[in-house]
């Protein structure tokens, strides 16, 4: 088989396990509006607005500064795109699965008329959550996201096979907290043309959804030019 030369999303670090950090609680309950899965790119890219309202955004914000947040290197590995912002990832079931049940976006996704889109049987959110924060000059290159296979607990306490289908990318803030630039930006022709370029800004406590794996859109997170874009990231994930 052909060497898929595509860059890539390097993979996870193996870093020894951390406590979770103590994640804001979802207050005002969520969800704070009827929550509307909006088509940007026909089966590819969805947005859901205000999953988060904008005081809860805020309040993570100022959460996740605290945490332990280190620069991605500016070289990559061969294969692997470019990415320059700073980062935290963690394992953590318990709040992917507070993120699935608690904000409406369990219901969102399993009531819409886009179920044909998910790629299966939706169970839940990959429990490796990640945290970005884009500063000026600081970009994430185009590339293709990777489905993965992963577990996701059930409330037996077993494990069920699930791989990853679609990326999920919560903006935490965007131009209303001073935020320029940082789009992200899709390419529906595998290669950056900005004629055929299709920009979602961050817009504070939206969700923007991607199909990932195969199927993924050439993408990019485009520099920031000032204040800070903040993501949390985590993904879709479908029964295997
Ligand atoms: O920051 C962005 O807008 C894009 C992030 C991204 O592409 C990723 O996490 O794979
Ligand atoms: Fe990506």
């Amino acid at each position: 088989m052909a060497k898929d030369k595509r860059p890539k999303v390097p993979p996870a670090t193996v870093v020894a396990p951390l406590p979770p950090p103590p994640w804001p609680p979802f207050k005002p309950a969520l969800p704070v509006i009827d929550l509307i899965l909006e088509p940007v790119v026909p089966d590819k890219v969805v947005i859901l607005r205000s999953l988060f309202p904008r005081s809860l955004c805020r309040d993570y914000v100022s959460h996740l500064r605290d945490l332990p947040l280190t620069t991605t290197p500016g070289k990559p590995k061969r294969g692997l795109a470019l990415r320059v912002n700073d980062r935290y990832q963690i394992d953590d079931p318990k709040f992917a699965n507070r993120l699935w049940t608690e904000t409406g976006l369990k219901d969102a996704i399993l009531d819409s008329t886009m179920n044909h889109l998910w790629g299966g049987e939706v169970i839940g959110l990959n429990s490796n959550i990640r945290v970005y924060r884009y500063s000026p000059g600081q970009f994430f290159d185009a590339h293709y996201d990777d489905s993965n296979n992963v577990t996701i607990p059930t409330e037996s306490g077993s494990q069920m096979p699930a791989k990853t289908t679609w990326t999920l990318l919560l903006y935490l803030t965007s131009i209303s907290e001073g935020c320029v630039g940082g789009e992200t930006v899709f390419y529906p022709h595998d290669r950056r043309s900005v004629k055929e370029e299709i920009a979602v800004s961050p817009e504070t406590g939206m969700l923007l959804l991607h199909k990932h794996g195969d199927d993924c859109m050439l993408h990019e997170g485009r520099e920031v030019m000032a204040g800070e874009k903040w993501i949390l990231r985590t993904d879709l994930c479908v029964r295997r």
